[in-house]
């Protein structure tokens, strides 16, 4: 399953992000915000990561103001690799180096159109493996000895 969700500092480019997707005729789930009120982005952040951590989503779009207060909760989660990205270039390396399973978003601070393109090439771009799959396993050994309370 694929999630996405904002606070009210990213929710007009989500609904340009969920237009992109529905042209590409690509399925996502919105978890919210879905008004402009004011609200905390760890609610919305938690969901979709929560959702992956727990193997229920393969991946998701997070976007807030900056997109700062989204990566710091969404990579809180185990398995969660979240990826601020604010260009083409970190779009791609996101996936092929980092295989990130969030793309995390500034609402604030990129364009629409950037935005949407960033989300296409994340979207479109294979992990590469290899030396990069080395590495995540190194992650994944930090976030088991966490969990067995070793600092
Ligand atoms: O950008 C952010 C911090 O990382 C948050 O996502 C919020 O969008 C931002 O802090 C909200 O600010 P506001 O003044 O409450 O609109």
């Amino acid at each position: 399953m694929f999630l996405i969700a904002s606070d009210h500092g990213g929710l007009p480019m989500k609904e340009l992000i969920l237009n992109y997707l529905a042209a590409r005729g690509i399925e996502v789930r919105d978890l919210g915000t879905d008004n402009g009120d004011s609200v905390d982005y760890p609610d919305f952040g938690e969901k979709v990561a929560r959702a992956i951590a727990k193997g229920e989503a393969d991946k998701g779009i997070l976007v807030c103001g900056t997109g700062i207060g989204m990566s710091i909760v969404a990579n809180k989660f185990p398995g969660v690799r979240a990826a601020l990205v604010w260009d083409d270039f970190t779009a791609q390396m996101s996936k092929e180096h980092n295989n990130a399973n969030i793309i995390v978003l500034g609402g604030r601070v990129q364009t629409p159109e950037a935005a949407c393109r960033m989300v296409g090439i994340w979207l479109d771009t294979a992990f590469e493996g290899g030396r990069h799959q080395q590495r995540l396993d190194k992650i994944a050994q930090i976030e088991q000895d966490l969990r067995a309370g070793i600092l």
